[in-house]
C-alpha cells in the first residue's frame, strides 16, 4: 500500500511508520490523518505484526497540526467537522505503538506522540504544547493525556507558557520512558517493538488494554478489571507455553493462540 504523507515499512514482525512531510516539518493534515489511520489500521489486522513503531526525522517527529490548513477555519466548520475527533481512532488502536520521538514534538506532534503507548526520545528532542503562542490550546489530546501523565503544575506550565522542555526534563516528569543517543533513536526503539512482538499477542493486547484502563476508572473498578483479563489469560494456549516453558528452563513459543 502506498500513502501520501507516510512511509510504512513491515520489518519482521514490526510495522514501521515514518511521517514524511519534510518541507513542513512533519505537521499534520487531514491527509496524514488518513493516512496514518490507514496504515496503523492496516497493521494492526495484520496476523505477522506484533507491535508498531511511529518517527519522523531527525529533525521533527512532527511540530504540531498543520497550522496553514487551520488557520482560515471558522467555527462552525471546527464544530460542525468535530475537527481532530479522528485522532482518537488513532489512539483506539490495539496493537502497541512506540513514539520514537527526534527533534521537535510540539502541539499535535506531542500529543500524536501521548497517543502510542510510550515515548522512546533521542537526546535532542524538545516537547510542547505551544497552541497559546496562536491564540488557541491543545486540540488533539494534550490539556487531558499531558496532565495525567506530567501532573497539572508541570502541564498548566507547558500549556499556559507555550514553553519547550528538552528530553532529560520529559524523562524526568515521566512523559518519555527513556532517551537514546539520536544515531541510536531507531536501533533501540525497533528493538523495543521487536521485543514486544516476540511475546503473546493477545497477553500484549489484553496488557496495553489494562494499563489503558486505569486512566479512565476508579482504582477498584480497574482492580476488577484487572484481575478479569488476567483469570481470562488462563484460556490462552500462550499461557500454558510461556509457564512451561520456564518450569521446563527453555524458550517458549508462543503461537498468538
Ligand atoms: C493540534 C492542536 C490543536 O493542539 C494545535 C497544534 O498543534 S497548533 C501547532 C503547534 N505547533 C507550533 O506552533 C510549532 C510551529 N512551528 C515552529 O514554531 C517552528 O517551525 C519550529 C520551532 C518547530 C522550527 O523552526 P525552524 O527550524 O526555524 O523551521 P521553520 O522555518 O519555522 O519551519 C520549516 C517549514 O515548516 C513549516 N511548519 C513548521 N511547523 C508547522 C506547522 N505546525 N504547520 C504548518 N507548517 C509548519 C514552516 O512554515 C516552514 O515552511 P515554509 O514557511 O518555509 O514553507
Amino acid at each position: 500500500m502506498s500513502y501520501e504523507t507516510i512511509v510504512t515499512e513491515p520489518r519482521s514482525k514490526v510495522g514501521l511508520i515514518r511521517l514524511n512531510r519534510p518541507q513542513a516539518l512533519n505537521a499534520l493534515n487531514m491527509q496524514v490523518l488518513a493516512d496514518l489511520l490507514a496504515a496503523a489500521r492496516a497493521f494492526d489486522r495484520d496476523d505477522g505484526i506484533g507491535a508498531m513503531v511511529i518517527t519522523g526525522s531527525e529533525k521533527a517527529f512532527a511540530a504540531g497540526a498543520d497550522i496553514k490548513e487551520m488557520q482560515a477555519k471558522t467555527y462552525i466548520d471546527a464544530y460542525m467537522q468535530d475537527f481532530f475527533s479522528g485522532w482518537e481512532d488513532f489512539a483506539r488502536i490495539r496493537k502497541p505503538i512506540i513514539a520514537a520521538v527526534a527533534g521537535y514534538a510540539l502541539g499535535g506532534g506531542c500529543e500524536l506522540a501521548m497517543m502510542c503507548d510510550f515515548i522512546i526520545a533521542a537526546d535532542n528532542a524538545k516537547f510542547g504544547q505551544p497552541e497559546i503562542t496562536l491564540g488557541v490550546m491543545p486540540g488533539m489530546g494534550g490539556s487531558q493525556r499531558l496532565t495525567r501523565f506530567i501532573g497539572k503544575s508541570k502541564a498548566m506550565d507547558l500549556v499556559l507558557t507555550g514553553r519547550m522542555m528538552d528530553a532529560t526534563e520529559a524523562e524526568r516528569c515521566g512523559l518519555v520512558s527513556r532517551i537514546v543517543p539520536v544515531a541510536d533513536l531507531m536501533e533501540e526503539s525497533m528493538k523495543a517493538a521487536t521485543k514486544i512482538a516476540d511475546f503473546s499477542l493477545p497477553a500484549v493486547v489484553m496488557a496495553k488494554e489494562a494499563v489503558n484502563r486505569s486512566y479512565e476508572t476508579t482504582l477498584s473498578e480497574g482492580l476488577r478489571f484487572e484481575r478479569r483479563v488476567f483469570h481470562s489469560m488462563f484460556a490462552l494456549d500462550d499461557q500454558k507455553e510461556g509457564m512451561a516453558a520456564f518450569t521446563e528452563k527453555r524458550k517458549p513459543h508462543f503461537s498468538n493462540r
